[in-house]
């Protein structure tokens, strides 16, 4: 164990990050798990539960934006990352949902403002739905904690 690493390698443990949107149930922002740190699915939800990427006029007409919605998913997702010791960099995985293909194009540009081929491995699908009506996209990643001993050299019992 180290002071970067208080709960050793191997250890399990929920993260929930102060400050950013409280997860809509009984589950955490990420977890850590060995070396890996697994982030939960995350949209562009504010922690005052307004979304960013979806402005209402005052006639009630909705604008919704896939650059803007996946520009914050994404920065939302570096945060969360944060309290795990970890950067976007660290990212070896994500899958993203979208509700409407349609949107691809407008998030596949935002993500390669950030990814390139060196980046996390992808896999993109639409889905009937998300948790609000005014969401386009969702996202769901997992890191690899640089500092982290090669996983295996440390047992706890929660990973057993
Ligand atoms: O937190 C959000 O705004 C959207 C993500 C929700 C989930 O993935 C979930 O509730 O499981």
């Amino acid at each position: 164990m180290s002071a970067a690493n208080p709960n050793g390698a191997g250890a399990a443990r929920g993260i929930l990050v102060a400050g950013k949107a409280t997860p809509r149930g009984r589950f955490p922002h990420a977890r850590v798990s060995g070396d890996l740190v697994f982030v939960s699915g995350t949209s562009s939800r504010r922690p005052d539960n307004s979304i960013a990427g979806a402005e209402v006029d005052g006639f009630g007409t909705t604008r919704l934006d896939i650059a803007v919605q996946t520009r914050a998913v994404i920065e939302n997702i570096r945060e969360v990352l944060a309290e795990a010791g970890c950067t976007l960099e660290d990212l070896v995985q994500a899958t993203s949902y979208l509700v409407d293909m349609n949107d691809f194009a407008g998030y596949n540009a935002v993500w390669a403002e950030y990814f390139d081929e060196q980046g996390p491995a992808r896999t993109t699908v639409a889905v009937h739905a998300l948790p609000h009506p005014h969401l386009r996209i969702e996202i769901q990643a997992i890191a690899r904690r640089r500092d982290a001993a090669p996983a295996g050299t440390t047992t706890t019992e929660e990973d057993q």
